[in-house]
């Protein structure tokens, strides 16, 4: 399919699913340090429910890879969220307990929108093919790499926010990125016209997820049996 042939392409495809995770209200008020320490605290909570699926996901990619540069690759991936992000987000929400003292209601229960993406990537994970499952993940570390870097020149300095935006920004996870995008686009390379209209699409709803997941935040929306 023209126009499908490489993630960039892809991106393109998506449109303002994509665009708007650029320029969504909660990443903007983080970085310009209004956002209110108790949205945050919802946030990473939501995030630290979100990520160890998000690393099951990754070790099936891992489990099902055609050949070991492939393992090799996912398995970075999978020690990148276990090894530096889970903890990276355990220790953001330590620091932003110091400002939202207050336990949020239901920080231990999945709210919609993670409960959604979570289990979107749990069933590509279950039924697609490897490609598949890489083309469900591509979304989450590449556009908040974007999202980090677009902003962090302009950001306002905050004792917590600074230290999520130096870590998106960085080139280590940049690196991290073009690594999963290089994997990703030699993979694409050897796909028929129906595997990159399928793996587009699968890419599409990362992105809308991506942009539910910030709304979620934005809102601190809950199941209506949990918000107070
Ligand atoms: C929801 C979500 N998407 C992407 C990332 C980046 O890994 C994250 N930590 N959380």
């Amino acid at each position: 399919m023209r126009g499908l042939g490489s993630s960039h392409e892809m991106r393109d495809a998506a449109g303002v699913a994509w665009t708007a995770l650029l320029t969504h209200g909660f990443p903007v008020a983080l970085a310009d340090a209004t956002l209110p320490p108790e949205r945050f605290r919802f946030y990473v909570s939501q995030n630290l429910l979100y990520l160890p699926e998000y690393a099951r996901v990754i070790a099936f990619a891992a489990a099902r890879s055609a050949d070991g540069a492939e393992l090799a690759e996912h398995t970075e991936s999978l020690v990148n969220i276990v090894a530096t992000e889970l903890p990276q987000n355990r220790r953001l929400l330590d620091a932003i307990s110091q400002l939202a003292p207050t336990a949020m209601p239901g920080e231990g229960v999945k709210a919609p929108a993670t409960l959604a993406y979570t289990s979107w990537l749990l069933s590509t994970a279950a039924t697609g093919t490897s490609l598949d499952i890489a083309a469900a993940i591509l979304p989450c570390a590449w556009s908040y790499g974007e999202i980090a870097r677009g902003l962090v020149g302009g950001a306002a300095e905050h004792p917590v926010y600074t230290e999520w935006l130096r870590f998106f920004a960085s080139d280590e996870y940049d690196a991290v990125v073009v690594r999963q995008r290089a994997a990703f686009d030699a993979a694409l390379a050897t796909q028929d016209d129906d595997a990159r209209a399928r793996l587009a699409d699968i890419f599409l709803m990362g992105c809308r997820l991506e942009r539910s997941f910030w709304d979620q935040g934005l809102a601190m929306q809950h199941w209506d049996d949990v918000a107070a």
